[in-house]
């Protein structure tokens, strides 16, 4: 028989810039656009930015990704040391963004500190910005499959620290609401 592990069910927060603050940017149109392109087009600037290290360079994927099954059981966190991750959904999806604060920030033995753990939920119109190191569980589409625009930081060296959840307990989020 199965161990029946404790279940350490995760609320869910609508994602806000404020609530997102210390973890990166909320990319969406917001603020006073520019009008351009002869009165086509409004430009909503600078939402966000890529950073990379010195020896890396800004580069554009797109993930195909398919839904998660709810509830949905985290798997493992992880950090980009050398760059941000800005994720974009081009198909109004919403995904779930499951970040933690660090232990020890900057240091090579940072871990996230799950005491901190935050699960928001964007609105199908919101991409994200982590900034380079912070901890995050990988992409979390949610309803159906999706592809996402990726901009994050491309070149040599490792730029990519996981961490797996803690053995003993199931971290999940319930479909409160989702
Ligand atoms: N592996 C990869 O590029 N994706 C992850 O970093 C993620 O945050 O989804
Ligand atoms: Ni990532």
């Amino acid at each position: 028989m199965d161990t029946v592990l404790p279940v350490e069910v995760l609320t869910v927060e609508p994602l806000t810039q404020a609530a997102f603050e210390p973890f990166g940017d909320v990319v969406e149109a917001r603020g006073i656009p520019l009008v351009i392109n002869q009165g086509r087009c409004y430009k909503y600037c600078d939402l966000t930015s890529v950073s990379t290290d010195r020896d890396g360079h800004s580069s554009v994927h797109i993930f195909k990704t398919s839904a998660i099954r709810q509830p949905c059981k985290l798997d493992l966190f992880e950090r980009h040391p050398l760059g941000s991750q800005t994720f974009m959904p081009l198909e109004k999806q919403r995904f779930l963004v499951v970040v933690a604060e660090s232990t020890q920030p900057e240091e090579d033995s940072d871990k996230p500190d799950l005491s901190t753990l935050r699960c928001f939920l964007t609105n199908g119109s919101q991409g994200v910005t982590y900034r380079a190191g912070v901890w995050h569980h990988p992409l979390l589409s949610l309803d159906t499959p999706s592809d996402f625009l990726v901009l994050d930081r491309g070149g040599p060296g490792r730029n990519c620290d996981e961490v797996p959840m803690p053995e003993g307990v199931r971290y999940t989020v319930e479909a409160v609401g989702l």
